[in-house]
């Protein structure tokens, strides 16, 4: 699905927000996490196990007023195989309720080794005369910052198979400006990865007016957005940071084009993890998610009018 099929579900559902399926274990009800425990014991497959269960229930209770869901790679991982077959089910059972899937993945590495990560996430693999999407993402996040030779294996999945990207232009983090701030021949290297994202489009617009290769740019960075909206027009955000990391509405304007389209604002822990606000024990987490999502969509709709 290209970044046009996220522009028209954002379109439809009115709703520029993605919910973050980054689950560990503390952050799953204990009706579900114990009762995978009870049959499977202390073991990676009941974590495993209630992850999937835990994604598929917020999925439910999101599908219909949520356009995407961003699953987080590490948190799949970090359960060794199982992780993985959790992450491929969650994919698998958000595509079958109509939702887009952004992967966040980070990855790259030398051409060879890129093209591995790029068939593995958005693309197929070849089993003897049979070709298989390992995961089968819509778009995943990449890190550009080790040029275009790696980044050039995730453009051939955009080009020939209609996929998405966004590259980290400036990440949410506290500590991102070490770096990305720094100046590079008068202009922050943020700026300079801007402008490679740019290069990196070129040819990949789509009939919406959005290019396939958009940007990471956080939530916690008021004044960076402007400056890359400025220097990306027609580039897609992918905005994290909004709730746990302390951004709010007022912070993400900037992100967005004065058509109300452009960014789309990610909130991971916020929406999982709001079942612990209602004293219910997590009985109530599909509701709690759906409120705070609904809630989060109209404060982001009412800052970016
Ligand atoms: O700059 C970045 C890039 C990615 N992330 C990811 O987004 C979510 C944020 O989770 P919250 O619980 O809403 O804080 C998480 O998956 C990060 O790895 C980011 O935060 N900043």
């Amino acid at each position: 699905m290209s970044i046009q099929t996220l522009v028209e579900k954002i379109k439809e559902k009115g709703n520029p927000t993605v919910a973050g399926l980054d689950a560990r274990l503390e952050y799953i009800p204990q009706h579900i996490a114990g009762r995978n425990m009870m049959l499977h014991g202390e073991t990676l497959r009941a974590a495993a196990e209630s992850m999937v269960a835990f994604n598929c229930g917020l999925i439910d209770a999101l599908c219909d007023i949520v356009p995407a869901v961003k699953p987080q790679a590490a948190y799949y991982e970090l359960l060794g195989s199982y992780g993985a077959m959790a992450l491929k089910e969650t994919i698998d059972y958000a595509h079958a309720k109509g939702m887009y899937v952004i992967g966040d993945i980070k990855r790259n590495d030398i051409g060879a080794t890129a093209t591995a990560y790029a068939e593995a996430y958005l693309g197929k693999t070849r089993v003897g005369d049979t070709e298989i999407a390992p995961y089968g993402c819509d778009s995943v996040t990449v890190n550009g910052y080790l040029g275009t030779d790696g980044v050039e294996p995730f453009l051939k999945e955009c080009r020939e198979r209609d996929k998405g990207l966004f590259l980290l232009v400036k990440t949410s983090n506290p500590s991102s400006g070490e770096l990305q701030n720094r100046d590079m021949e008068g202009k922050p290297l943020y700026a300079r990865m801007a402008e490679m994202v740019a290069k990196w489009g070129e040819g990949l617009d789509t009939p919406c007016g959005y290019n396939q290769v958009g940007a990471v740019v956080g939530a916690t960075w008021p004044e960076e957005q402007k400056i890359i909206r400025g220097l990306l027009p027609r580039s897609y955000f992918l905005v994290p940071g909004y709730g746990a990391q302390g951004a709010t509405a007022k912070d993400i304007a900037n992100a967005f084009n004065d058509d109300g389209l452009g960014a789309i604002v990610n909130s991971s822990r916020g929406i999982m993890c709001a079942w612990k606000k209602t004293g219910r024990n997590g009985e109530d987490y599909k509701e709690a998610a759906r409120a705070e999502a609904i809630r989060m969509r109209d404060e982001i709709v009412a800052a970016i009018r």
